[in-house]
């Protein structure tokens, strides 16, 4: 049986327009959160509930607490005001089953696919048969296989995001946070994971908070876009994104789709035209 057969709740009906809540997933409640450093705001009054099994997609200019907000939710810095909840428990050091995919991948230069694939299963001390094997697993459900003792420079750069993003889901995260994943690749290997992505998460639904500067990432990927605005950001506005699933190239060309990312852009570039891309 696959990592990904058993991630999979055989009860669950399939996915066809909005999010279900999917078992092994979570429940994110970002509540009336304000980010600081020092004297300064990152992010003010962030109010966002994700449902489990439900993917947010949030946006906003340069600097307005997108990625601070994504640590919060990891555990890796507190809120000065407000909370966050995970499964309805408050965040206070990185919670069991919440992963993080980086923009620019964030892998060990010194280990191999394979060992930066194992190395949070190390970390939980499992047993070397079932890390060799569950490695074994994720390198063949990303791609991966013939690449595994290669060192991230001898890798593509979306050979090392699938690294990272196999490496997010050895854990099988009930929450999966991604920070621009796809921000440092070229534009074809971009798309090519993207769907790729999409065709993963379709099949098992883990709740996810997706920043991206993309507004077509945004709409493609999200049940819900959150639209922030300012420095520091503020909610803007949240947009439900009811296009069916699974999202595929035609979804991606159709009318609802075009006219969904219109509006999240004319919301954007009403506030910041020159650092959103
Ligand atoms: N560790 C830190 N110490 C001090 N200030 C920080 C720290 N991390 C972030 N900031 C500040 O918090 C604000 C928000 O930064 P953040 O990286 O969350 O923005 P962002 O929306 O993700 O930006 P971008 O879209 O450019 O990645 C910025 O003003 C940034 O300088």
């Amino acid at each position: 049986m696959s990592l990904l057969d058993r991630l999979r709740d055989s009860s669950r009906p399939s996915r066809t327009s909005t999010a279900a809540p999917a078992s092994g997933s979570a429940s994110v409640d970002i509540d009336g959160v304000t980010m600081r450093f020092g004297d300064r705001n990152a992010a003010e009054d962030i109010h966002v509930d994700v449902r489990p099994g439900e993917i947010v997609s949030i946006v906003g200019p340069s600097g307005c607490g997108k990625t601070t907000l994504l640590r919060a939710v990891a555990g890796l810095i507190s809120p000065a005001e407000g909370r966050v909840r995970v499964d309805g428990e408050t965040v206070s050091t990185t919670p069991d089953g919440v992963a993080m995919v980086f923009q620019h991948f964030g892998l060990f230069p010194w280990k191999t696919a394979e060992a930066n694939i194992a190395y949070p299963l190390r970390l939980r001390g499992l047993p070397r048969e079932e890390i060799a094997s569950r490695t074994r697993e994720l390198i063949e459900m990303v791609g991966l296989s013939g690449f595994e003792r290669s060192y991230p420079h001898q890798l593509s750069g979306g050979m090392q995001q699938r690294t990272g993003l196999a490496r997010a889901l050895a854990v099988r995260p009930r929450v999966l946070l991604m920070d621009e994943p796809f921000g440092a690749l070229d534009a074809q290997t971009a798309e090519v994971l993207r769907f790729e992505l999409l065709r993963m998460w379709e099949e098992h639904p883990i709740t996810m908070l997706f920043v991206t500067h993309s507004i077509d990432e945004a709409v493609l990927f999200g049940d819900r876009v959150v639209v922030l605005k300012g420095r520091p950001g503020r909610v803007h506005e949240v947009i439900d994104v009811a296009l069916p699933r699974p999202r595929d190239r035609a979804v991606a060309m159709s009318e609802e789709f075009v006219a969904l990312r219109e509006r999240v852009w004319s919301l954007v570039m009403s506030q910041d035209t020159h650092r959103t891309r």
